[in-house]
């Protein structure tokens, strides 16, 4: 206290009310003076605060690496969006023309996650034959963004159009609705990955709930209202022991945070169905790989460690069973989703308001042969041509399912969803995309 006196000590001259602050008698240099005293000062720190306002309203974060925003920084980011990136008849031309169905009958799809392993896939398919395609994607980081841009210049090559901008920008999504009629919406969108979950467990709230809710608020409202069809998980049948996972099973044992969230959807989707008769189907897909994939994935990061010599790690259950997965082939499960496009009944509301009951579906997406990982490993050490460093462990407690196996007699009488691609052909398409894309680049940045 004694220390901070002297300091302090000026304080005391200046009365509580500014109004009856008399000041010193200075001399006219001295008032100059301390005038352009003052005056840098207050002219530096004004700057400094200007600087600060702009850079925060012209570099926001993004959105799925930070932690979810307050409704406030939302609104703000709204407004933003609306007054930098949506102005323009360029922009608006492109979503347009990408939106326009070039089929007589063609159908205008917004595919959230467009630039996404699965969504990359989906969009080219559904362009070829003759359907309006707008992609949505806010290209975050979670896996190398080099990988999102090269689908995205492969979309761009398909005459498909990627709006970059995130699925919680209800702004946007109001804009893109308002600019083409969608007749289906696609969603794809999805913070993905079982493991990461416990590293960053608020960013699977952000896109896997509250984005998605964002997304139906907009369909609800629209009129006419879309069809959605959107990814779920076969994570949600968790530590389910009956085999193999049929739709009819308990799924209320989630063994991950992700799982969790991807499970909330499903409860969400029947919400929205249920009060405002949006027509919803939900795709439970069983370990999704292939050209293009995820590099967070298994058979992705051993394919890389592998080639270069670095160990991989093989998890294994108790009595050492190796944990099994029920692999599916990428085009495979586009097919899927291009039926379930294909089979929903339209939604029965408009403008928010419930005209009747509406279409709630859910299918399992898998190919009906669980592989354990031990023989995915074999198949990859057989097409690469090299031996894999491999460590047998213990599964670490980390959200994975021992293993996966999908019933598909749903989707095969529903969808005439029939998978024909078994691990090894599939893999050996994978590797020859891997080598001609990570070969091709002369520094791998992944
Ligand atoms: O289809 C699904 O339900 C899920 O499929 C994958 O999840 P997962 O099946 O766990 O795929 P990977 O992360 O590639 O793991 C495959 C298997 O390899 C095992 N593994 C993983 C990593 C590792 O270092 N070693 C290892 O043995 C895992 O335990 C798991 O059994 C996706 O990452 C999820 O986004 C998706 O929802």
């Amino acid at each position: 206290m004694t220390q901070l006196k002297p300091i302090l000590s000026h304080l005391d001259s200046i009365p509580s009310t500014p109004g009856k602050f008399k000041s010193e008698k200075v001399s006219p240099f001295n008032t100059t003076f301390n005038r352009f005293r003052l005056v840098p000062r207050f002219t530096l720190w004004s700057l400094v605060s200007l600087l600060a306002v702009l850079f925060f309203l012209f570099f926001p974060s993004p959105a799925n690496n930070a932690a979810p925003d307050s409704p406030a920084i939302r609104i703000k980011r709204r407004n933003l969006q609306n007054s930098v990136s949506l102005v323009g008849s360029k922009w608006e031309n492109r979503v347009l023309a990408s939106g326009r169905p070039s089929a007589k009958e063609g159908f205008s799809v917004l595919v959230t996650g467009a630039v996404g392993f699965v969504g990359t896939h989906v969009s080219v398919a559904l362009k070829k034959r003759g359907d309006g395609v707008v992609g949505l994607d806010n290209f975050n980081s979670y896996y190398d963004t080099g990988l999102k841009k090269a689908r995205n210049a492969l979309l761009e090559k398909s005459g498909i159009f990627v709006v970059e901008g995130d699925i919680n920008d209800a702004a946007l999504l109001e804009k893109l609705f308002d600019l083409v009629k969608f007749t289906h919406v696609m969603h794809l969108a999805a913070q993905a990955g079982v493991r990461y979950a416990m590293k960053n467990p608020l960013s699977y709230i952000h896109s896997n709930v509250d984005g998605f809710v964002n997304l139906l608020e907009i369909c609800k409202s629209s009129n006419p209202q879309p069809i959605v069809v959107w990814a779920s998980s076969s994570s949600v049948y968790g530590l389910n022991s009956k085999v193999p996972f049929s739709e009819k099973d308990r799924t209320d044992r989630p063994a991950s945070l992700y799982a969790a969230t991807k499970k909330a959807g499903e409860e969400i989707a029947h919400s929205y169905n249920h009060i405002y008769g949006l027509s919803i189907t939900g795709l439970r897909f069983f370990t999704v790989y292939g050209p293009w994939g995820r590099p967070d994935m298994a058979y992705y990061f051993f394919t890389k460690d592998i080639l270069k010599g670095k160990e991989i790690k093989i998890y294994e259950e108790v009595d050492h069973v190796t944990v099994a997965r029920d692999f599916t082939y990428i085009d495979d499960v586009v097919k899927g989703c291009l039926a379930a496009l294909d089979t929903a009944q339209k939604s029965t509301g408009s403008g928010g308001r419930k005209k009747g009951a509406a279409q709630l579906r859910i299918y399992n997406l898998g190919n009906t042969t669980p592989v354990p990982i031990g023989r995915l490993v074999s198949i990859l050490e057989k097409l690469l041509k090299t031996k894999a460093k491999k460590k047998v462990l213990p599964m670490p407690r980390n959200g994975d399912v021992p293993f996966t196996h999908a019933n598909i007699t749903l989707a095969r009488e529903e969808l005439g969803y029939k998978p024909s691609t078994d691990l090894e052909a599939g893999l050996k398409k994978f590797v020859k995309w891997y080598v001609g894309y990570h070969g091709s680049k002369k520094k791998s940045s992944w």
